[in-house]
């Protein structure tokens, strides 16, 4: 478990002093995976550095495993460095060693015994998927295999949290998907706890239990990502959910409704449920969907649609509360009846 207490960064420059993390308290459960997102300069790298005390924090307490990172030793800190290992998002691998090398370096670094650094490496490279590249150098590998090197890397040392700054985000769409299964991999393996900062919320979906927003040095919000995506409540959540799950109407179509435009959201095992089927059997209405998505947010589903209904007012405004009551979510958006 990680407890971050009242954690505050601030960074003295020439002219003025800079917030990078301002007063967060958050705890962040073992084995799970917890995002951190926000715009640049929202303190996401300030807040993840100060884990690992890459970044001396100013103040607060960082309480890793009951330990208190911010009052260890050098010696203490070393040992406790290999507990919170990191991956970047330039992979920063030594250029002029083998992939088998840049692993063994791990290894070494950390008084590894010397006839077990191969056998822990070749383990390593067979996590990871790069059995064939141990005699590689790094300029010869794609970003996927200098990142999954990186990962290997990390894990060389057994940490029990692996830091993930913005891991994925110099990689195309596809090598980003294979490398987020191989993190929710080891974290379902190893029990391994993940934080990660990104500002794609295509990766918060894709593997994050829980998340956390962040904004001028604080956290505006946090919560399972299930729940932010399904109610975000301060207007920068809505924003980055928005960059998934928005979807505007073709103004022809706007134009030319003829009832009532609702938008419905489907949550969990509802969306499964043929709630809209069910409405035109039990009244009066037609109906036509205008727009719709269904997005799976670690496998639960969650639905977004746009319909007009049409139909007399009665009707419609029953059919209405019937879709409200069995998902708790309608939303009238233009009305020409
Ligand atoms: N070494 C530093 N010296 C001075 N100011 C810094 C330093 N590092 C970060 N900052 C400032 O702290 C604030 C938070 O920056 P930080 O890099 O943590 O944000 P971020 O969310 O990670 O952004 P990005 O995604 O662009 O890296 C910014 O105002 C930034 O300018």
């Amino acid at each position: 478990m990680i407890e971050i207490r009242n954690l505050v960064k601030t960074y003295k420059t020439k002219k003025q002093t800079v917030v990078g993390v301002d007063n967060v308290s958050v705890t962040i459960k073992k084995g799970e995976i917890f995002g951190i997102v926000g715009y640049s300069g929202a303190g996401k790298s300030s807040l993840i550095r100060c884990l690992n005390l890459l970044e001396t924090p100013t103040s607060g307490e960082i309480i890793i495993d009951g330990q208190d990172f911010t009052k260890l030793t050098s010696k203490e800190l070393r040992l406790a460095r290999q507990k919170t290992s990191m991956i970047f998002q330039h992979f920063h691998l030594i250029k002029s060693k083998t992939v088998f090398d840049n692993l063994a370096f791990a290894l070494k670094a950390a008084h590894v015994p010397k006839a077990k650094i191969k056998p822990r490496v070749v383990e390593l490279l067979e996590m990871v998927g790069l059995s064939d590249k141990a005699d590689s150098y790094p300029a010869q590998l794609s970003g996927g295999q200098k990142q999954r090197v990186g990962i290997a890397r990390a894990l060389a040392n057994n940490p029990s949290v692996l830091l993930c700054d913005e891991a994925t985000s110099a990689l195309d769409p596809n090598t980003t998907k294979s490398i987020l299964k191989l993190l929710k991999k080891i974290n379902e393996e190893l029990g391994l706890t993940i934080v990660l900062i990104t500002h794609e919320m295509e990766v918060v979906k894709e593997i994050c239990d829980r998340m956390a927003v962040m904004q001028d040095g604080k956290i505006v919000e946090e919560g399972p990502v299930y729940d932010l995506f399904a109610e975000p409540k301060q207007p920068l959540t809505k924003q980055f959910i928005e960059t998934i799950l928005q979807f505007e109407l073709p103004q022809h179509l706007v134009e030319s409704r003829r009832g009532k435009l609702i938008k419905i959201q489907f949550k969990g095992s509802i969306a499964e449920e043929s709630v809209v089927s069910e409405v035109f059997q039990r009244y009066k209405v037609r109906g036509n969907i205008l727009h719709g998505k269904i997005e799976y947010i670690q496998d639960v589903p969650l639905g977004i649609f746009i319909m007009e209904l049409i139909g007399s007012a009665d009707e419609i405004e029953a059919a209405i509360r019937y879709i409200t009551a069995k998902t708790q979510s309608l939303e009238v958006l233009e009305d020409v009846a």
